[in-house]
């Protein structure tokens, strides 16, 4: 397994270091690293620290921040920015913008599995200016151009 530089920020993530649940999970999951339990209103979107900063480095790599499909589905616990990017160069803390598109309070906890973290290559591209595509079967059809069966 490739290694990622971590820094914890908060002493009290030492022992709770983001992980994969099972062998083959893709997310590590981040908590909330608050010091007390927090109310999030339905229709409010909070930054939740984790206490935690990772150094990606290499260019050809990023991290997203995804939601937790079970907090996501059951208590409308998404994310303010839906995905959360984390560029290979960002070294500040991994932050959690926490937004409640349901219809009841949330509270939450504090080191509750809040979100997760995937590890994802990237390709970085220079732009080749053209005047014209080489025709490909799609063109521009788009937004439902293929039907619906
Ligand atoms: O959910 C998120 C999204 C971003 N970030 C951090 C890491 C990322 O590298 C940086 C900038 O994110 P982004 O480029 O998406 O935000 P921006 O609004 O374009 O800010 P900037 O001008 O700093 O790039 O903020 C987080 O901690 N959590
Ligand atoms: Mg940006």
């Amino acid at each position: 397994m490739q290694k990622l530089q971590v820094k914890i920020l908060d002493e009290r993530m030492r022992d709770m270091l983001p992980a994969y649940a099972t062998q083959g999970s893709a997310g590590l999951d981040l908590r909330a690293c608050l010091d007390e339990a927090v109310v999030i209103e339905p229709g409010q979107t909070i930054l939740v620290p984790t206490g935690l900063s990772i150094y990606v480095a290499d260019p050809g790599y990023c991290a997203l921040i995804l939601p937790r499909s079970g907090l996501g589905h059951k208590h409308g616990i998404v994310l303010g920015n839906l995905v959360g990017l984390i560029d290979s160069d960002y070294q500040g803390q991994l932050m959690v913008s926490t937004w409640n598109r349901g219809q009841q309070a949330f509270k939450l906890e504090p080191m509750e599995r809040l979100a997760q973290l995937v590890i994802v290559p990237v390709v970085q591209v220079a732009w080749d200016v053209v005047e014209e595509f080489e025709t490909s079967d799609r063109g521009d059809g788009g937004f439902g151009s293929t039907g619906k069966k």
